[in-house]
């Protein structure tokens, strides 16, 4: 989808209102134009001493009358527009936020949220200013033109008098063409700006509890004063140009204005006109000059909402780089091994491979337990074979189906992967622990919440389950976070279970506690632990010890304690430390 068909779209749905809109603005201008035809005919019966009592009445509310119809039609023709340019606001957000949904995770890592808030607000809201309030402003000074010069033509102006006082106002298009492009370059750099700084806000918000313990305060403040610097520094190189741009309209309109007085007063003294028309010519050319700076004001915000469209096109055209293929197929993980063959990754823009020639099967109901260093890899492969990332074709397979040829809804929904941090909703914790399935009873959830070691913390909240966490979860600490986002993982009882790094945030006691019950309640089912903790993997099937991205030792707990390597060195160290433990309390 492109931001013509954006437009296209939606003014294909409805060009009838706009039509209408025009026809209802035309109508206003034509009998807002009698206005100085009417003042006109009233100076000429003053001038020759025609003008009785009733006939000043008649002309007053003559004179009342067009003032309420104009009126009248304007207010129409404006608020159909109005709200139809909120239609467009609610019907493109909608269809952004989709378009977000359909990503993956490399748009994300690539794009702050600062700047993809600002594609809603900043762009979205530049867009509907152009096809509402632009649209009404252009559609009534248009109209105005075309009515004005039919009713001067109309009322025996001269034709070269009209010609004189309105030729000022046919450069305008002249400028339009030049100054333009200029603006909109310009606005695209202030609206790209602005998407830094929304960014660079969301992030130092997200993190000022991290900012306020460190007191680095002054050092953040720099950071977003730098941020707006650079929105006041291309803001002032927009109003620049615009402010020229705005104002040169109206001294348009000032010549105009001019040219009318100057040669239609003196066609009046020679008595080529009357005083009646003279005073109609100048009420037309002042009457065009307040629309005429309005169009100076539209052109400048098309000039600003194209560079928006230009944004949203280029935003709405990225595809997913996940692609289900036309032959995906759905398959039952539940009976699936799944198999690893010859496996290296490295992240894209990156030359190092974060995994090499990794080779795995896990047979269906298997748990493999994984243990690494930091930054081996032991996350990438989880993101592999959940397609979060592409893996090479040919070395990811569950049974005889490569990864990349399953329908992305099978492989996620029977898969169930926590993580580290899990993040929660500012919702009730019921609601983020049945995310997957939020009409689930209640006994399920609280069952979850029991396998999670989670349970005796919830019914001590104020409101047990249906407790609503402050933002992004704070109202809990960071084990039960995670205790939550791990029942989460729980309820979903997916016949493939990932726990990466999950409960890292508590401590040696509930872990066992966790494991214990998690090896009850999965049995039969594939489930894979990652751990930095041997006391978390030491009961799975099969081991794995990953280091820089190759698998340096793999067996059972018992069969890697016997090798010498890190999987016996770490355990002597972690051993070594929980007696410490023990021996000090
Ligand atoms: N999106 C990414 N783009 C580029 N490099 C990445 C990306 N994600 C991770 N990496 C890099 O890949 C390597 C492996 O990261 P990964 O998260 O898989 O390690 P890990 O073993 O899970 O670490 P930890 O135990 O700390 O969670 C690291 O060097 C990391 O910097």
């Amino acid at each position: 989808m492109t931001s013509a068909r954006i437009l296209l779209d939606f003014f294909r749905k409805t060009w009838l209102v706009y039509l209408l809109s025009l026809l209802l603005h035309l109508v206003s201008n034509l009998i807002n134009v009698y206005f100085p035809k009417v003042l006109g005919e009233f100076t000429d019966k003053l001038h020759v001493g025609e003008l009785t009592r009733s006939l000043i009445v008649d002309y007053s509310l003559l004179l009342l009358a067009i003032g309420v119809g104009h009126v009248l039609f304007n207010g129409v023709a404006m608020y159909l527009i109005m709200h139809i340019g909120r239609r467009f606001e609610f019907l493109v957000r909608g269809r952004l936020f989709r378009h977000f949904t359909e990503m993956s995770e490399r748009f994300y890592s690539r794009n702050g949220v600062g700047k993809l808030l600002s594609y809603f607000m900043n762009d979205v809201t530049a867009v509907r200013e152009s096809i509402s309030m632009g649209f009404n402003q252009s559609a009534n000074a248009a109209m105005l033109l075309i009515a004005a010069m039919s009713m001067m033509f109309i009322s025996g102006i001269p034709v070269y008098l009209i010609a004189a006082s309105v030729l000022p106002l046919l450069l305008i298009p002249f400028i339009v063409v030049y100054l333009g492009p200029v603006i909109r370059k310009r606005s695209l750099e202030v609206q790209e700006a602005l998407g830094r700084m929304t960014d660079t806000a969301e992030e130092q918000f997200g993190g000022i509890r991290v900012t306020k313990k460190f007191a680095v305060e002054d050092i953040m403040q720099q950071r977003f004063d730098q941020t707006v610097e650079r929105i006041r520094r291309n803001q002032l190189r927009l109003v620049r140009v615009s402010s020229f741009f705005q104002a040169l309209i109206p001294f348009l309109g000032t010549i105009a204005l001019i040219t009318a007085l100057a040669f239609g007063g003196y066609l009046t003294i020679m008595g080529r006109i009357t005083l009646g028309n003279f005073v109609a010519l100048t009420l037309y050319v002042r009457m065009l000059m307040t629309p005429l700076q309005q169009i100076g004001n539209v052109i400048n915000s098309i000039q600003r909402s194209r560079a928006s469209l230009e944004r949203l096109n280029d935003l709405l055209s990225q595809k997913s780089d996940i692609v289900e293929s036309d032959h995906a197929k759905a398959v039952d993980l539940g009976k699936a091994e799944i198999r690893i063959d010859n496996l290296s990754f490295a992240y894209e823009d990156t030359s190092h491979q974060v995994l090499k020639q990794i080779d795995l099967n896990v047979k269906p109901g298997q748990t493999l337990g994984i243990i690494g260093r930091t930054g081996s890899g032991k996350t990438t492969l989880m993101k592999l074979l959940l397609r979060t990332y592409d893996p090479p074709p040919g070395t990811i397979h569950y049974d005889e189906t490569d990864v990349r040829a399953l329908t992305l809804e099978s492989l996620r929904s029977q898969i169930a992967y926590v993580p580290q941090d899990g993040f929660l909703f500012s919702t009730t914790i019921r609601e983020n622990i049945a995310f997957y399935k939020r009409d689930a009873d209640l006994d399920r959830v609280e069952s979850a919440a029991r396998q999670a070691q989670i349970y005796d913390n919830i019914v001590e909240l104020p409101s047990r389950f249906e407790t609503r966490l402050g933002e992004r979860g704070l109202t809990l600490s960071g084990g039960q976070r995670q205790r939550t986002s791990l029942a989460r993982g729980l309820i979903k009882n997916a016949p493939i279970m990932i726990l990466d790094d999950s409960v890292s945030a508590v401590d040696a006691v509930t872990e066992k506690e966790i494991i214990d019950s998690i090896q009850k309640e999965r049995q039969g089912k594939t489930t894979i632990i990652i751990a930095h903790r041997i006391s978390a993997i030491k009961h799975a099937d099969h081991i794995l010890v990953l280091d820089d991205g190759v698998i340096i030792q793999r067996g059972t707990h018992e069969e890697l304690l016997r090798q010498d390597g890190l999987y016996a060195d770490l355990h002597a160290i972690q051993e070594e430390g929980s007696q410490h433990g023990t021996s000090h309390s």
